[in-house]
């Protein structure tokens, strides 16, 4: 690990600093939307390893967007320049794979324990080459107790995160936790080559001023130890909180208003006079003078402005002070150092972008640490799966109960056929129920594969290998209730067929569920296009309007591609095809009066046969094997689109 503590000082006694050694340094940052609205206006900065930067400013005033920037995450146009210890490890591969980014909200597993969560995350940073020190030094265990311990997490070690239905940690441990996972992902290791930046947004939202205090003074003693950058957007931090850091950046309206030390910032601001009230959080009072949102706020600050900066727009004048002041000229002169000027700028540009994964081998080595994780999370919780099986077993026996022993005769035969459509297409309707549990998994596959810890392929198919056995069971334990409650043909392989047929409705109608959900990653929109997409099948599928009478709009499109119409078929000709329905015989008419041509089987006993049903109902051959085939098909073009989407989604954030 780094025992670099470079100087931190700025300003006046800046002299002494050496220009841009293990230093993250961004330069006339600024940045534009594609309409080229502009979003950051010449931002500068400068942040020795082993330091904190707070980036302070009122809503909207641009701190995501740097730190998305310097995370490399940005949509925005940007010019200016970020790089970090000098040219001489620019084009180093470890320099390219070292940021880590906190995002606002928390996405953690809430069934596994904190040290589970960072074991998991350290094993994929293992493998995905984002954490190269750890990749065969040490134990992994050593070094996930150290974060651990350094984070003041040892007493809940062992504590679930904590679901909807199970308390676990408090917030402020959660924000500790989501650090925790990007400190262990990348932990430096004996070769000292340690180079992280740990990008914090919004780090204590949500916190009150004791645990904001106690997350932001761990990560500085984690940074003090290792020498990584930390920089955090940071809301109200109370004043104990706000001299942790080592220095500030304050912005407004996406400009730059000062940059040094935190405890310099008031001999700044008096220097310009302005000068902090001595029983003012000086956070506080730095928000105030930038904030131009509110009235009464400008109200407050006006007279103040007026006797310092006269009648000029408030922010413009801050700037103005910024950019003419001794501080900013020192700044520019330790940016300007000969190392940036010799460093390659294209490799300059990018500092930021994780490991990469590397080949089949390292892919197939997180699908597994993905599948052991998702199979955790499966049996601890029940919100994941239990919560379905039991809705699942209670459909089974409503319907059992509702179609209850149903003997095989011309008045059942409609019931029957109402019985495998409503059970085939509300096992595939209910398949929303797996939205939360999928949205789950995708907040995290979005934080993780923003760090490349793994990609999309290794996600859905982790998601697969998990689900499939699942929905076997599924179909087994509805199918023991419900199929032997209802009356449906009593042979092993009818029996057997049903369980397939429910099998493959419930993968294709997950399937479906993987794809809406990636492409619309929100709970009510991935449940209202779901549960569109599950009615427009049940519509078209050949059952409630018949295919001969169905427009050709639907006929041509959507009729071909409804798995639910293929399910349907194969499950009714499972049932029908090889049955007899018997009907009375009259003394008149003999067999002639049955709902379908009927013929006398024994004296007086009329049956009709299956296929006389399927033929009355225009059902045309029997194409299991090609229904099954097109099941599965269209089971595997969802989630290959599904793929292709976070493929191409994760190609347009890269680029
Ligand atoms: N991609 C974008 N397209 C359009 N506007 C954007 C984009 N990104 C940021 N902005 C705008 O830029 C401004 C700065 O946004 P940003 O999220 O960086 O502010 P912030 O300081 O982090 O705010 P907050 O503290 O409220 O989170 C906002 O007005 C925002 O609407």
């Amino acid at each position: 690990m780094s025992e670099d503590h470079p100087d931190l000082e700025f300003g006046r006694s800046t002299a002494a600093v050496s220009p841009t050694s293990s230093s993250l340094c961004f330069a006339h940052v600024s940045a534009q939307t594609s309409s080229g609205r502009a979003i950051l206006s010449d931002i500068s900065g400068r942040v020795p390893r082993g330091s904190m930067l707070a980036i302070l400013g009122p809503s909207g005033s641009g701190k995501t967007s740097l730190l998305d920037i310097v995370a490399n995450r940005s949509a925005l146009s940007v010019d200016g320049r970020i790089w970090l210890d000098g040219s001489t490890r620019s084009d180093d591969k470890q320099v390219r794979n070292n940021v880590r980014y906190v995002q606002q909200e928390d996405a953690l597993i809430g069934a596994l324990t904190v040290r589970e969560t960072l074991l998991f995350a350290a094993r994929l940073g293992r493998i995905s080459g984002a954490n190269p020190i750890t990749k065969g030094h040490g134990s992994i265990h050593q070094h996930v107790d150290s974060v651990i311990s350094v984070l003041g997490l040892s007493q809940q070690a062992n504590t679930k995160v904590g679901t909807p239905i199970q308390k676990g940690i408090s917030g402020g441990q959660k924000r500790r936790v989501s650090v925790g996972e990007k400190l262990v992902a990348n932990i430096g290791g004996d070769d000292g080559q340690s180079c992280d930046i740990l990008v914090l947004d919004e780090i204590t939202s949500g916190l009150d001023a004791v645990a904001a205090y106690e997350v932001v003074s761990r990560i500085k003693e984690f940074a003090a130890i290792t020498g990584i950058i930390v920089i955090a957007s940071i809301h109200q931090p109370s004043t104990a909180t706000f001299t942790l850091f080592d220095s500030v950046l304050l912005m407004s309206q996406g400009k730059q208003v000062y940059f040094g030390p935190v405890n310099q910032v008031t001999g700044y601001f008096s220097k310009q006079g302005l000068t902090i009230p001595s029983n003012y959080n000086p956070a506080e009072f730095l928000l105030e003078i930038t904030n131009t949102d509110f009235m009464a706020t400008k109200e407050r600050t006006s007279s103040m402005f007026k006797d310092a900066i006269g009648d000029s727009d408030q922010v413009d004048e801050l700037c103005r002070l910024w950019n003419t002041s001794e501080e900013a000229a020192l700044l520019e002169t330790s940016l300007s150092a000969k190392e940036y000027e010799d460093l390659d700028r294209s490799a300059a540009a990018d500092i930021s972008r994780p490991g990469i994964l590397s080949g089949v081998g390292d892919a197939f080595k997180s699908t597994m640490i993905l599948v052991e994780r998702a199979v955790l999370k499966a049996y601890r919780d029940i919100l994941a799966y239990g919560v379905r099986v039991i809705m699942y077993l209670g459909l089974a026996i409503l319907m059992g109960t509702v179609w209850l022993r149903l003997s095989a005769n011309e008045n059942t035969i409609q019931s029957f056929f109402n019985a495998v459509f409503f059970g085939s297409a509300f096992m595939s309707f209910m398949a929303v129920a797996y939205i939360p549990a999928f949205l789950e998994d995708f907040a995290t596959y979005k934080k993780e594969s923003h760090e490349k810890l793994y990609g999309p392929a290794a996600f859905l198919l982790a998601n697969l290998i998990v689900g499939l056995p699942f929905l076997f069971l599924i179909a087994i334990l509805f199918s023991v209730v419900e199929y032997w409650m209802t009356g449906f043909r009593s042979t092993a392989t009818a029996f057997f067929r049903f369980v397939m047929w429910l099998f493959l409705d419930l993968v294709a109608a997950e399937s479906l569920v993987v794809l809406v959900s990636s492409i619309a990653p929100i709970f009510v929109a991935a449940l209202a296009i779901t549960a569109f997409a599950n009615g427009l099948w049940m519509s078209v599928g050949g059952f409630l309007v018949q295919p001969n009478v169905l427009n050709k709009f639907w006929y041509y499109t959507f009729y071909w591609i409804d798995y639910q119409r293929y399910v349907f078929d194969g499950m009714i000709f499972n049932e029908v095809e090889s049955r007899s329905y018997s009907c009375p015989w009259t003394a008149e008419g003999g067999c002639s009066g049955c709902m379908y041509p009927a013929s006398e089987v024994e004296d007086k006993v009329c049956k009709i046969s299956g296929r006389t049903v399927l033929d009355a109902r225009g059902y045309g051959g029997n194409h299991t094997g090609l229904w099954v085939g097109l099941v599965i098909a269209i089971s595997i073009a969802m989630r290959l689109l599904a793929y292709a989407w976070l493929k191409f989604r994760a190609r347009r954030i890269a680029h």
